[in-house]
């Protein structure tokens, strides 16, 4: 095993921000929990089952027929596997995060961690073919190795480095179903029949669609059975092999439960993947948006208020106080909102703006600031008010070269104001 360099931080908290989740979903977590541990989280204590994540990225990418490994190929000029960690990462339950890369991609790995700060990576050396690969990243949590902070978890997700687009409740799901079916898959509907060839290559007969389904990614194992089954798998299954749940099946005789996923879990394989997969980043950028103030008492109150607006219409809302924007710029969040309560300066918005600047975000795709000023009509006379704000087109104008668009809302309460400046 590559010595990693683990992410730096250290094990995520125990079990997941419930906040957010469906009820469902809460319900799933608590299934996930023994009585015992449902009786100590209730008291705020103990963690859900230790899970982690092996994630093979040790691929060449022939099918994508460019010399650069598809995990690495940039979308946005970010490389394709940040997407996949910020995704896992963005799951707080997952207290491990194992990559397989090539000794090749290793350097290259390393500084993707560091430039975009991932957390909880750990690396290992990856195997010639793909099950070798996840073998290797599997052995790393059964076999703790000096300077590794890496346990052997209860539950293993296995995740394709190349399927960025992997939300929290597909991966609940299948936790929860391995959990209690000892393996759990994500399926989706088969696009094509498929077929089976004659050795003279005519038809010799094609399948039921409606009786097939695609094997997709997230998968999710009880370690036990998946490390067990590994360690029986036969060389042909290591260097042929495509499917995790067969070889829980076939050594380990536990079938697989089989959980419905969404149309997003696709693997990008080809060009069009890439073409494809940046559309849809695109498009959950437009998403985004993070809200920007301090935590003073009423800027938190009217941040939280804010909050759950933006949260009825966008997919991703995130708050954080200026003092945070570093992280908020490696999230690649574009959208911002600066709430500025009882103050018609600019001083949050422009230190917003500098930031902005300083980390060339907006050389990717426009980056949009609202400039939110909340004022009380008693204590501060409109008129005076306006004249303070209108300094926002000078600044809209100048930040506008650096594909910045700023644009300005004063809400004059308690009667309301919507005035775009
Ligand atoms: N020896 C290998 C081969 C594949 N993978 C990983 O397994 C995932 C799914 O495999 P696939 O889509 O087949 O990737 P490649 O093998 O890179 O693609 P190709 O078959 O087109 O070369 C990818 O994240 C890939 O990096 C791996 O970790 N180790
Ligand atoms: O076969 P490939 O190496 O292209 O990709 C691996 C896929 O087979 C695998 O990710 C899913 O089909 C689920 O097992």
């Amino acid at each position: 095993m590559e010595s990693g360099t683990p992410g730096g931080s250290g094990p995520a908290e125990p079990g997941p921000r419930l906040r957010g989740l469906g009820g469902a979903l809460q319900a799933a977590w608590a299934s996930l929990l023994s009585g015992a541990q449902a009786q100590a989280q209730a008291e705020g204590g103990c963690c859900a089952p230790a899970v982690a994540a092996v994630l093979p990225a040790g691929g060449s990418g022939e099918r994508m027929g460019v010399p650069t490994p598809k995990q690495f190929c940039p979308i946005l000029e970010r490389p394709l596997i940040s997407y996949t960690l910020q995704a896992l990462e963005r799951v707080r339950w997952i207290k491990d995060i194992v990559v397989a890369v090539t000794g090749g991609n290793m350097e290259a790995m390393k500084g993707i961690i560091q430039r975009y700060q991932h957390k909880r990576i750990s690396l290992v050396e990856a195997g010639v073919t793909r099950h070798r690969s996840i073998f290797n990243g599997l052995k790393a949590l059964a076999e703790s190795q000096p300077n590794s902070r890496l346990s052997r978890p209860e539950v293993v997700i296995i995740h394709d480095a190349v399927r960025p687009f992997v939300e929290e409740d597909v991966l609940l799901k299948v936790v929860t179903a391995a959990k209690e079916h000892g393996a759990a898959g994500a399926i989706r509907p088969l696009v094509s029949t498929v077929i089976s060839p004659s050795s003279d290559g005519c038809l010799d007969h094609s399948l039921d669609r409606t009786k097939h389904r695609a094997s997709e990614m997230p998968q999710a194992f009880l370690f036990d059975v998946i490390y067990e089954a590994y360690q029986q798998c036969s060389d042909y299954d290591l260097e042929f092999g495509t499917e995790c749940l067969q070889l829980a099946l076939k050594y380990c005789h536990v079938k697989a439960k089989l959980v419905e996923g969404s149309p997003d879990l696709w693997k990008v394989t080809y060009k069009r993947d890439l073409y494809a997969a940046e559309s849809i980043i695109k498009e959950r950028i437009s998403q985004q948006m993070c809200v920007v103030m301090d935590t003073k008492e009423d800027e938190e109150h009217v941040g939280r208020c804010l909050e759950e607006m933006l949260k009825n219409e966008l997919n991703h809302v995130k708050v954080m106080s200026g003092r945070d924007l570093q992280q908020v710029i490696l999230e690649q969040c574009y959208n911002f909102v600066c709430v500025n309560v009882m103050t018609s300066d600019f001083e949050k918005t422009q230190k917003l703006l500098n930031v902005l600047d300083e980390s060339n975000l907006s050389i990717l795709y426009p980056v949009v600031v609202i400039s939110v000023h909340f004022l009380d009509n008693k204590s501060i006379p409109f008129g005076r008010k306006m004249e303070d704000l209108m300094q926002i087109k000078e600044l809209a104008r100048e930040v506008k070269k650096r594909n910045i668009l700023l644009c300005g809302l004063l809400i004059y309460y308690p009667q309301i104001f919507f005035g775009l400046l």
